[in-house]
């Protein structure tokens, strides 16, 4: 899946006062390829990740999915689109804590229909393995660490396979040894896979990874 941003804008309004956040922001992101987009707090990072993963709508300009003009469809459609397409993960972890690690991870796709409770089982113990949580696979949200509750966040924006991955600021809480095991698995998901990977983030800890640097 190829992503085009032409000319987009988003303003946020405060009153009668309007702030132009995203300004004329123009590029093509390819697949098989891992994009950082990086600023200083407050320059709009996740409003461009929320803007390209159409979980919110441009003031102007256009967003195009392979090539068809993505950015004027109904919600239904966007909403199909994320649903199949697109994985998200939150700066947040936005985990529900009445659920273990597994129903975390495979509940949103079981529901859609997007994968059976099998298939979404057996891809589920392949991931936290991959992500060295297969021991905290009963847990509870509180009961692990922010590297642990990111890694479940992964997990489960890629388990329907989805073409493109958006993280925000996906390693910012965490040591060392647990943004090492995020920059690896996203360097092998995206790159064995053809994946596009668009990346949030004001650390450096993506650097070598990137095909692309944008700042903003
Ligand atoms: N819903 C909103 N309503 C009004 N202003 C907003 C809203 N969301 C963001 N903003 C403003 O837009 C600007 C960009 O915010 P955004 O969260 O996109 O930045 P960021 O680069 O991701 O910051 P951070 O690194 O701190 O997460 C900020 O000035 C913020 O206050």
């Amino acid at each position: 899946m190829i992503i085009k941003a032409e000319n987009i804008k988003k303003c946020y309004y405060t009153g009668k006062e309007a702030h132009l956040v995203i300004d004329d922001f123009s590029y093509t992101f390819e697949e098989g390829k891992i994009y950082l987009i990086k600023g200083l707090s407050g320059k709009g990072k996740t409003t461009l990740l929320s803007l390209l993963a159409l979980l919110d709508d441009i003031d102007g300009g256009k967003i195009y999915y392979d090539n068809e003009l993505i950015s004027n469809a109904n919600m239904d459609k966007k909403c199909v689109l994320r649903s199949k397409e697109i994985g998200i993960v939150f700066q947040d972890y936005g985990l529900l804590q009445e659920l273990n690690v597994i129903e975390n991870i495979i509940l949103g796709d079981i529901i859609t229909g997007n994968l059976s409770e099998v298939e979404a089982l057996e891809r589920s113990d392949q991931i936290i393995n991959m992500l060295q949580i297969s021991d905290k696979k009963n847990c509870y949200p509180n009961e692990m660490s922010g590297g642990q509750q990111q890694r479940v966040g992964i997990a489960r924006a890629i388990l329907k396979n989805p073409k493109i991955v958006f993280l925000d600021e996906p390693t910012s809480s965490l040591d060392g040894e647990n943004t090492k095991i995020i920059v690896s698995f996203i360097e092998k998901y995206c790159h064995e896979n053809k994946k596009l990977v668009i990346i949030a983030t004001h650390l450096d800890s993506f650097d070598n990874i990137a095909d692309d640097i944008i700042e903003l």
